[in-house]
C-alpha cells in the first residue's frame, strides 16, 4: 500500500531548530491522524543529525535529514532542489506539505509549489481535513466529492472573514502557517520514529548565490514569539520616547520583549519587527501588557491567546477592556512608572511565576 504523508519543513538556524517547526508538527499531527497518514519532518542543514530526535519527540513519525555543507545556511535554490528531489522520489506525493510563514518559508514555499505544479495558501491561522463536494458544469472533470481536503484557513478582508481555501484537485496540497499560532505537542521522550538520510545532489547552478557574510540587524532581532512577558505600546504613547518607558517596564521581567501596535510602527516610532497583530507577529506570552492600545481586531488576533492580558488605557470604553483579563483605566504615564517602581522594589524577592510579580494588580 502506498504511504500517505503529511510533510512539514522544520527550519533550523546554526543547528538550532526554530519554534515554527515544532508548531507545524503540532498541527500536522492532527491532520495526519485524521488522514491516517504518516507525519514526516524534513530538516536541511549541515551537522544537524542531532535534530531528528527532537522532531520525533514532538510528534514526527519519520524524519528526513539532508545534511550537507552547502545547506548550512538557507539559500532558495539548493533547498528547493533537495526538497523537490526527495518528494519526486516517492511513489506518491505527500497529501499535504506545511511550511512556516517565516522569511524562509515565504521564500521557499512558492518555489516548491511551482516546481510541484500545485497550489499554495499563504499565512494560514488554522488547518483541518474535511470533505468538499464540487460541481463545475463547464469542466465536469473537476466535479466530484473530495473526501480528504486540506482546509487552509486564513483571515481575509481585514479579519472580517475567515476564508477556507481548498485545492483538492492535486496533491500535495500546500500551506504556509503563521508563526506563533499552532501549539507544539509536549515533548515525549518515549516516542519512536524512523530517521532517513536524504541524498543531496546539487547542480552548480544551484550555488550561483554565495553568502559572503550574514549581518544581523539588531533592530530585527526582537524575538517576540519567545518572550514570556511582552510590554506593548500603542499610539496612546503619544511619541517615540514612550517606548523608553515600555523598555523600562519590560526590563523588570526576565525573558521579556517590547511589542507595539501597527499605528505606532506606521508612525515611525519603532521598527516593524516589534509589531503584533494581523500583519505583524502572533504571540502568546504568559503576560501581555498593552499600554495605550485601543484593541482593534487586527491587533487582537495577534495577542488574544496570551495567558494574561493587562490593558492600561485612559478610555474606559476602549475595546481592549472587552477581552483583557485585567484592565487599568488611567493615564499610562502615571500607571506605568508606578508599576516599575513597585516591581523594582520587589526585585529582591524573586518568585516562581511572572504574574506573581505584578503588585499593581492588587486592589484593581
Ligand atoms: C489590513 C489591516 C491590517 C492591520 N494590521 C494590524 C496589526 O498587525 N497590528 C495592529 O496593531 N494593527 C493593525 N492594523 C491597524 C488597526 O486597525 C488599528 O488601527 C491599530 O491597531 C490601532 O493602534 P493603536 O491601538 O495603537 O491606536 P489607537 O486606535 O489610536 O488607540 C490608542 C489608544 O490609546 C489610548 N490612550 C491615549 N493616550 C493614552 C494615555 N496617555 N494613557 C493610556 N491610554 C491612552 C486611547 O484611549 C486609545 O484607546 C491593521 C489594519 C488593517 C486595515
Amino acid at each position: 500500500m502506498v504511504q500517505k504523508r503529511v510533510l512539514i519543513f522544520a527550519e533550523q538556524v546554526n543547528g538550532e531548530l526554530q519554534p515554527i517547526g515544532l508548531e507545524l508538527l503540532g498541527s500536522g499531527r492532527l491532520l495526519a491522524d485524521k488522514l491516517g497518514a504518516t507525519l514526516s519532518a524534513l530538516v536541511l542543514g549541515s551537522n544537524i543529525a542531532h535534530l531528528a530526535s527532537t522532531l520525533i519527540g514532538h510528534g514526527a513519525d519519520e524524519v528526513f535529514v539532508a545534511d550537507h555543507p552547502e545547506l548550512a545556511q538557507y539559500r532558495t535554490l539548493p533547498y528547493r532542489r533537495v526538497m523537490t528531489d526527495l518528494i519526486k522520489s516517492w511513489p506518491e506525493p505527500p497529501h499535504t506539505i506545511l511550511l512556516g510563514s517565516t522569511t524562509t518559508g515565504r521564500d521557499l514555499a512558492p518555489r516548491l509549489a511551482a516546481h510541484l505544479e500545485t497550489g499554495l495558501t499563504a499565512d494560514c491561522t488554522d488547518l483541518d481535513i474535511g470533505p468538499f463536494e464540487y460541481s463545475n458544469s463547464k469542466d465536469p472533470s473537476k466535479s466530484g466529492l473530495f473526501r480528504d481536503c486540506l482546509y487552509a484557513i486564513r483571515p481575509s478582508f481585514g479579519e472580517s472573514l475567515k476564508a477556507r481555501i481548498l485545492g483538492p484537485w492535486k496533491n500535495p496540497q500546500m500551506a504556509t502557517v503563521r508563526p506563533g499560532v499552532m501549539v507544539p505537542l509536549p515533548w515525549d521522550g518515549s516516542r519512536r520514529g524512523e530517521v532517513f538520510q536524504v541524498p543531496v545532489q546539487l547542480d552548480p547552478s544551484d550555488l550561483s548565490l554565495q553568502i559572503v557574510e550574514t549581518v544581523r540587524n539588531l533592530s530585527q532581532t526582537t524575538d517576540l514569539t519567545r518572550a514570556e512577558v511582552i510590554v506593548s505600546g500603542g499610539y496612546g504613547l503619544g511619541s517615540p520616547e514612550g517606548f523608553e518607558l515600555m523598555q523600562q517596564l519590560a526590563a523588570c521581567f526576565p525573558n521579556s520583549a517590547v511589542g507595539s501596535s501597527r499605528k505606532a510602527v506606521d508612525s515611525g516610532w519603532i521598527p516593524y519587527a516589534h509589531q503584533v497583530g494581523q500583519t505583524g507577529k502572533t504571540v502568546r506570552p504568559q503576560i501581555y501588557i498593552a499600554c495605550g492600545i485601543s484593541g482593534a481586531i487586527q491587533h487582537r488576533v495577534g495577542m488574544d491567546k496570551s495567558r494574561t492580558i493587562i490593558a492600561i488605557n485612559k478610555d474606559s470604553s476602549a475595546p481592549i477592556f472587552k477581552f483583557a483579563h485585567y484592565g487599568i483605566v488611567g493615564d499610562l504615564y502615571q500607571v506605568v512608572p508606578e508599576m516599575i517602581r513597585q516591581l523594582q522594589q520587589n526585585q529582591s524577592q524573586p518568585q516562581a511565576h511572572p504574574t506573581e510579580r505584578i503588585p499593581v494588580l492588587q486592589g484593581h
